[in-house]
């Protein structure tokens, strides 16, 4: 797929993120992957996956959809842990993943080799590349360094940025100024419709959720803390 097939695919539209934790209810591959049917059903253009249980879910999922899937996997909370390596990216394609979601911030990398390396194991196999950045510079540098889209999955998850209440909007609008052409998708915290339309709004090319539709352990905790205890 080429970038612009792949934005073709999903420009103006919504990509659902379906992941959980380790020890969530849902940490499960099969459930996952009911979850990603389901967000298909509903109109989600792509699913996001793999996560903590890596490829087995991009496997899963990847036979399951007729949809692009863009994978990951995630090692450990801390520093880059979202497909931190070369090795990991390369293993995230052998899924089946059509994108390959990877750490694109200025952190140090597990593996000592650059964001830019992972860049060419994985264009090396054909496949796209998503960085998950937090910060306007390091945006600029992943489009520099060959990334096919840029994502503001990292945005209040690094030291670099306060992380904002609901979705850094402005971390969108200053992206798409500094890189009019790149395909840019707005991610993290997109909590309801209004905000995923304002991630549009703002110019992103595509807008991705998770928590707010694939945990219900998180909806349940905000309908129940809307609810007064006797
Ligand atoms: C920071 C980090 O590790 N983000 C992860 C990236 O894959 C996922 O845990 C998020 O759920 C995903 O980005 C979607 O965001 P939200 O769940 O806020 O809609």
């Amino acid at each position: 797929m080429t970038p612009s097939e792949f934005a073709a695919l999903v420009g103006g539209r919504l990509i659902v993120s379906c992941q959980a934790w380790d020890g969530h209810p849902l940490r499960d591959t099969a459930a996952l992957t009911r979850m990603a049917l389901a967000a298909v059903e509903g109109g989600a253009a792509a699913i996001r996956c793999g996560g903590v249980g890596g490829t087995p879910d991009i496997v899963s999922i990847r036979a399951a959809v007729d949809v692009p899937v863009i994978g990951l996997t995630k090692d450990g909370t801390e520093g880059v842990y979202i497909t931190p390596t070369a090795t990991a990216a390369r293993a995230v394609v052998e899924a089946g993943a059509d994108v390959v979601a990877i750490d694109a911030t200025d952190r140090p990398r597990p593996d000592g080799l650059s964001f830019a390396d992972s860049v060419r194991a994985v264009h090396d196999l054909g496949r796209l590349v998503m960085a998950d950045v937090a910060t306007l510079a390091e945006g600029v540098a992943a489009a520099e360094a060959g990334a096919d889209i840029v994502a503001t999955t990292l945005a209040g998850y690094t030291p670099a940025r306060p992380k904002t209440d609901g979705p850094d909007l402005s971390l969108v609008r200053d992206l798409r100024e500094a890189l009019p052409a790149t395909l840019l998708i707005a991610e993290g915290r997109y909590h309801s419709p209004a905000h995923a339309a304002a991630a549009l709004e703002a110019g992103a090319t595509s807008v991705v959720v998770g928590t707010a539709i694939t945990d219900p352990a998180w909806i349940t905790a905000s309908f129940a803390a809307a609810l007064p205890r006797p």
